[in-house]
């Protein structure tokens, strides 16, 4: 089976990654599966910028092919907030369930009509002697006044998506890939599939 790592320290995306390499018969490693420990400081005030640093510099460190993966989510009522900072919107240290309870109090008493947002992911392919791509996708939604749902990680439980009539933390894995920005992102990435095999191929 071919393996491929995704510089990510969260498992919520490896999660998202997982269902969506299944069907590939590509397995999916994390950052979480090294024994060093590797955080690349996110000095990018694009996903774009962000995701660029966080593959080339796992890759270089590695000298193997990595896929990064920078999202987040624009609240337009909260002018594109959280964006590139979703991660640590509430503080420093990294918790979904504080990053909720702010966004939540931030839309109190916004009617629903102005509650719509979007998330958008930007991945970049980095590995030696190749030039850096990337590929990008973005999931419409509004925001619920409420959590619903416990599958999914991150904001999941207060996107509400009207294509499924659901919240993104009431879908399977495979629903969410079929419809988020991750799912779209990684549908880009699949023209690039053959040249990403032939390099993880030969990491083996
Ligand atoms: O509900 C959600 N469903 C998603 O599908 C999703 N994708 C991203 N996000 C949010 O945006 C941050 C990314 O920030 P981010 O790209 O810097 O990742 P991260 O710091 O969590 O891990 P790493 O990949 O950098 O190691 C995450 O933590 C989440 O808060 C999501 N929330
Ligand atoms: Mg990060």
């Amino acid at each position: 089976m071919k393996k491929i790592l995704i510089a990510t320290n969260n498992k919520g995306k490896a999660k998202d990654f997982e269902a969506l390499f299944n069907p590939y018969n590509i397995e999916v490693l994390t950052l979480n599966d090294l024994e060093q420990d590797i955080d690349v400081e996110e000095t990018g005030v694009t996903f774009e910028e962000n995701a660029i640093l966080k593959a080339e510099t796992v890759s270089k460190l590695l000298g193997i092919t990595v896929i990064s993966d920078d999202s987040g989510l624009e609240i337009d009522k909260l002018n594109g907030a959280p964006g590139v900072y979703s991660a640590r919107y509430a503080g420093a240290v990294k918790s979904d369930e504080a990053n909720i309870e702010k966004v939540l109090t931030e839309l109190q008493g916004v009617p629903e009509a102005k509650r719509t947002a979007r998330f958008r992911c930007v991945l970049a392919v980095a590995g030696p002697g190749q030039e850096t791509v990337t590929f990008s996708g973005s999931c419409e939604g509004v925001i619920l006044e409420e959590k619903r749902g416990t599958n999914g990680f991150g904001y999941d439980p207060i996107f509400f998506n009207p294509e499924m009539d659901r919240s993104m933390a009431e879908l399977s894995p495979e629903e969410k890939g079929r419809i988020s920005h991750r799912g779209a992102a990684l549908r880009q990435l699949e023209e690039h599939l053959p040249q990403l095999l032939d390099s993880i191929g030969e990491q083996q």
